[in-house]
């Protein structure tokens, strides 16, 4: 039989795997030499295509005895994308709008041009799924990695939100609550910067970040109230002792312009996080006002900064500080 008789013949047999990957075939006295196409098959796929293809020559007339020549596994397997940098956002206490500044600076980079992930590491209270309207959807997993959900916004996400019933509180022990970190942290990302919500505190989760996952920096948010601040100061020496970087401070919930008469007015001061900050000798980033429109937007799913309003400018700048650092990591 000629070798290109039995090659057709070959493939026509091998219907569950690609038939084209049989490159070549030649046939000297009852012995056939096939050149196969592995590239870009893990060992098991690899084992089973090999299994495949020989038992498919076999049962060809005048063949009894089979060669394999694999090409492309020299190659080994396909390079891992690069790491994302992570960028943890923290903060001393609860309920400072952490979640809502991680949100908006994730969207606000990515309108930067930035391919950005979004970990909402808040295992006990995650909020992101709501921030980004994606509270139903269910992530799905290849070679039992996570795939990140794409939001509307251009930021894909994972949040246990994503993988446990809606509002079922969860009441993990550190070792459990550190596995679901892993699992959302070693997932399928496809980003430059993967932003990190941490929960509020100094608890296990933000040791476990720390330790096992080294964040490249960390960017804490609190409101210009004392006892926020001093909260925040305390997370920030945690960074501090991982030897994590303090990439800057924000000040959120600052200023109250009333949306009817217009009157400005400080409910929990106003410019303490700067003074702080200058204090500290750590950048400040930027100050978010206290405004009904981000709370507004935040609970409809559709975070201020991807629209066009004074909102969206304040996430803007911010973000524009963050891209400095970003910048002179990455380039
Ligand atoms: N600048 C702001 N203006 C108005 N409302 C805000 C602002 N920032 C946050 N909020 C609102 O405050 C509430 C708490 O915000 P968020 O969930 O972001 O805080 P957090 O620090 O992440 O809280 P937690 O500790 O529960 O995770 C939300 O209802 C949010 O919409």
């Amino acid at each position: 039989m000629a070798d290109d008789t039995i090659l057709s013949k070959l493939r026509s047999k091998l219907n569950t795997h690609a038939p084209d990957r049989v490159q070549s075939a030649s046939l000297k006295e009852a012995r056939l030499l096939l050149v196969v196409d592995v590239a870009g098959l893990d060992e098991a796929e690899r084992d089973a295509l090999a299994g495949d293809v020989r038992a498919a020559a076999l049962s060809l007339d005048g063949v009894s005895d089979v060669q394999l020549a694999m090409t492309a596994e020299r190659d080994g397997p396909p390079p891992e994308p690069a790491k994302p940098l992570m960028i943890a956002v923290g903060s001393g206490k609860g309920g400072v709008g952490k979640s809502t500044l991680t949100a908006n600076l994730a969207v606000a980079l990515a309108r930067r041009g930035r391919k950005v992930g979004l970990v909402d590491a808040d295992i006990y209270g995650p909020s992101q799924p709501m921030l980004f309207g994606t509270s139903k959807a269910k992530p799905e997993a290849e070679n039992e990695k996570l795939i990140p959900i794409e939001s509307e916004c251009g930021v894909s996400l994972l949040s246990m939100g994503h993988l446990t019933a809606p509002g079922k509180a969860l009441a993990w022990r550190g070792p459990m609550a550190g596995k679901a970190l892993a699992q959302l942290i070693n997932a399928h990302w496809d980003a430059e910067v993967l932003l990190v919500d941490l929960p509020p505190g100094t608890g296990d989760v933000q040791i476990t970040m720390l330790q096992h996952f080294r964040p490249d920096g960390a960017v804490l948010v609190s409101t210009p109230q004392d006892l926020a601040l001093i909260d925040a100061v305390r997370a920030g020496q945690l960074f501090d002792q991982g030897g994590i970087p303090v990439i800057g401070l924000v000040e959120n919930m600052a200023g109250y312009v009333c949306p009817h008469c217009g009157e400005a007015s400080d409910p929990f001061g106003s410019g303490g996080i700067e003074e702080a900050a200058r204090r500290l000798e750590l950048p400040f980033l930027g100050r978010v006002p206290l405004s009904i429109d981000i709370m507004a937007a935040s609970d409809a799913g559709t975070p201020p900064a991807a629209g066009e309003g004074r909102e969206a400018q304040v996430f803007a700048n911010i973000a524009a500080e963050l891209e400095e650092w970003i910048e002179a990591r990455r380039g």
